[in-house]
């Protein structure tokens, strides 16, 4: 059971759009439609996935108010259309159901990545539609229909990165969408986001799945003993390590050039570290410690380290 919307947010009187369209049941796509549905958000939720064994689980569910058959069904007369699907399908996507659109939509969606999202969906759209490409820096390392829960987005950023020029009351009705289920709005530009999220998202997903696979390629040499023993650290990294296999191919392949420069600097910073052991520097350690001991206070201080949602979820 997770926590109804409603405990810790206000449902609306009035809707905020009369038909929202979400492609993609998994877990953003299922969390977007249990809040949105509690906290009436839009008057009509209107669900598509391509796996039909997820429409049927969705249904079972009770996801929404309608789970289409089509992407072009489940789009028609939407006012508001979110693409949850991995990053490389959203182009695909919009081409399919780009002329259903009708004029006045708003297209969105919650991709990991941005800039290749907009590269992607923008040529696609017919004229009067908006676009208004949104990132919830908020998930789980869980997916599908059944992993979704209302208070995901309860205080987490949600990230908007509207093109230049375009429509300010498109931009405030999707803020408010979000605003609606609890997430703080900001906005910034497609290419800045890739960046900023490159290093504190990417990059930490990319060193987990890297270290996990390091230790069972070990697993002969220490007879196992990582997994036995992996209480602490290395346990926090294979829940990061679980994470979908399909979404992270496509947040590497999208991102290509943010990471790959995160990624040398990393490396440069990780030689500093080493060269430190090797050559008994305790005083390069101890401080370069001491420093990010500050970052993850600072963290815990303006309450940003997996809040409320968490708590929420067990419930
Ligand atoms: N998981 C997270 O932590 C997280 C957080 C923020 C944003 N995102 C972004 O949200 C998006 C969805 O991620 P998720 O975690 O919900 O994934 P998920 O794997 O739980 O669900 C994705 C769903 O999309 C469906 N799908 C794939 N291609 C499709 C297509 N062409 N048409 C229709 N349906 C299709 C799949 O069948 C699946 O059910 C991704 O772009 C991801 O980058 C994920
Ligand atoms: O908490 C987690 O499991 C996450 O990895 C969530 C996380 C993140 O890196 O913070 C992962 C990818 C998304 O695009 C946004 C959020």
């Amino acid at each position: 059971m997770t926590t109804p919307a409603e405990s810790f947010a206000p449902r609306r009187a009035e809707p905020i759009f009369a038909r929202l369209a979400i492609i993609g049941i998994g877990l953003i796509g299922s969390s977007i439609a249990h809040a949105a549905k509690d906290l009436n958000l839009a008057g009509r939720i209107v669900l598509f996935d391509r796996d039909e064994a997820v429409r049927a689980r969705a249904r079972e569910l009770g996801l929404g108010h309608e789970i289409a058959e089509t992407a072009r069904d489940a789009v028609r007369d939407a006012d508001h259309i979110i693409l949850c699907v991995p990053v490389g399908a959203c182009g695909a996507v919009a081409a399919e159901i780009a002329s259903e659109l009708k004029p006045g939509a708003i297209m969105s969606d919650v991709g990991s990545v941005k800039n290749a999202v907009v590269e992607a969906v923008a040529p696609h759209l017919p004229e009067g539609v908006h676009f208004v490409p949104a990132h919830p820096v908020a998930g789980t390392e869980n997916s599908g229909p059944d992993a979704g829960f209302p208070s995901l987005f309860l205080n987490r950023w949600c990230i908007l990165t509207p093109p230049e020029g375009t429509d300010e009351a498109a931009i405030a009705r999707t803020r408010q969408l979000w605003e609606g289920m609890g997430a703080i709005v900001e906005i910034m530009t497609a290419p800045h986001h890739d960046l900023v999220l490159a290093v504190t998202s990417h990059l930490p997903h990319l060193i987990a799945y890297n270290i996990v696979g390091t230790a069972e390629d070990l697993a002969a040499v220490t007879q196992s003993e990582v997994i036995k023993f992996s209480a602490g650290g290395f346990r926090d990294f294979t829940r990061i390590a679980a994470s979908d296999p399909t979404m992270w191919r496509d947040v590497f392949l999208h991102n290509k050039d943010a990471v790959l420069e995160m990624l040398g600097r990393f490396s440069e910073d990780l030689s500093v570290l080493t060269r430190a052991i090797r050559y008994g520097d305790g005083e390069t350690l101890h401080k370069h410690f001491t420093r990010t001991r500050a970052i993850r206070r600072g963290i815990v201080a303006l309450g940003q380290e997996k809040p409320e949602t968490e708590k929420l979820r067990k419930d």
